[in-house]
């Protein structure tokens, strides 16, 4: 059982800067990034996806796909690693799970063949989330989700607290989170950041 592949969740509003500091890690510590919502977008430009149409209107208005899609999504780009190098074992899941569904659905499926580390949280205020995110779309970042209309509606912070609420008790009752003050820059995130994965690398 030690060669099931190790997972981190990678967790934060929008905005926290989940995938700038999931680039830095993968630099320095040669994990592979998958984020959730990166493979539901690629899935949903697919020519014919059955899911697209789908995808998209939860994109949009900043609900959450049905776990099904994105775990098959997520087993099928860690296969996909594993197959093509044997030595990209650990990966960083960014942006997953979301909320109770996407949690159970995992625990379910995937939580038997996976090896989970810990749970890394970005912490950063609602107000500053937004502005990286409406700085993001101003950027070129082609996402449909980065203006304020649908950021209004992703940032609702209740809904998000409510939603990842359970998910953080969850691993928090197993020792597994590990909280960092997100509202930095990014090279003093990743300092701490870097604390936290040379611990894991030691193990
Ligand atoms: N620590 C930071 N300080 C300022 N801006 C940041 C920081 N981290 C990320 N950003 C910027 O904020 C935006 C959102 O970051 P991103 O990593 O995409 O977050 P997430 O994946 O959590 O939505 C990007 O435009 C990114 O360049
Ligand atoms: O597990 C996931 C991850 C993302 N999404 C959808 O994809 C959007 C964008 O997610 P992403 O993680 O890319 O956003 P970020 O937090 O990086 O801004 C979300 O608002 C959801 O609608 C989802 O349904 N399930
Ligand atoms: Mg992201």
């Amino acid at each position: 059982m030690t060669n099931l592949p190790k997972v981190i969740f990678v967790l934060g509003l929008p905005g926290s800067g989940k995938g700038t500091q999931c680039q830095k890690i993968v630099q320095e510590f040669g994990c592979v990034h998958l984020s959730a919502g990166e493979l539901l977008r690629i899935e949903r430009s697919k020519p014919g996806s059955q899911f697209g149409e789908m995808i998209e209107k939860h994109i949009k208005e900043g609900t959450i796909v049905p776990v099904e899609v994105t775990c098959s999504l997520l087993e099928q780009s860690m296969k996909k690693e594993m197959e093509a190098d044997k030595a990209k074992d650990t990966f960083l899941i960014d942006g997953f799970p979301r909320n109770k569904n996407n949690m159970d659905g995992w625990q379910k499926e995937m939580s038997h063949k996976t090896d989970l580390q810990f749970v890394l949280i970005f912490e950063c205020t609602e107000k500053e989330c937004v502005e990286r995110c409406l700085s993001r779309g101003e950027a070129g970042s082609g996402r449909t989700d980065d203006n304020i209309e649908s950021l209004q509606k992703r940032q609702l912070i209740r809904t998000h607290i409510s939603s990842t609420e359970p998910i953080i008790e969850f691993y928090e009752a197993k020792g597994l989170v590990r909280k960092v003050n997100g509202s930095r820059s990014p090279d003093e995130v990743f300092e701490d950041v870097r604390k936290i994965f040379v611990g894991l690398k030691k193990k």
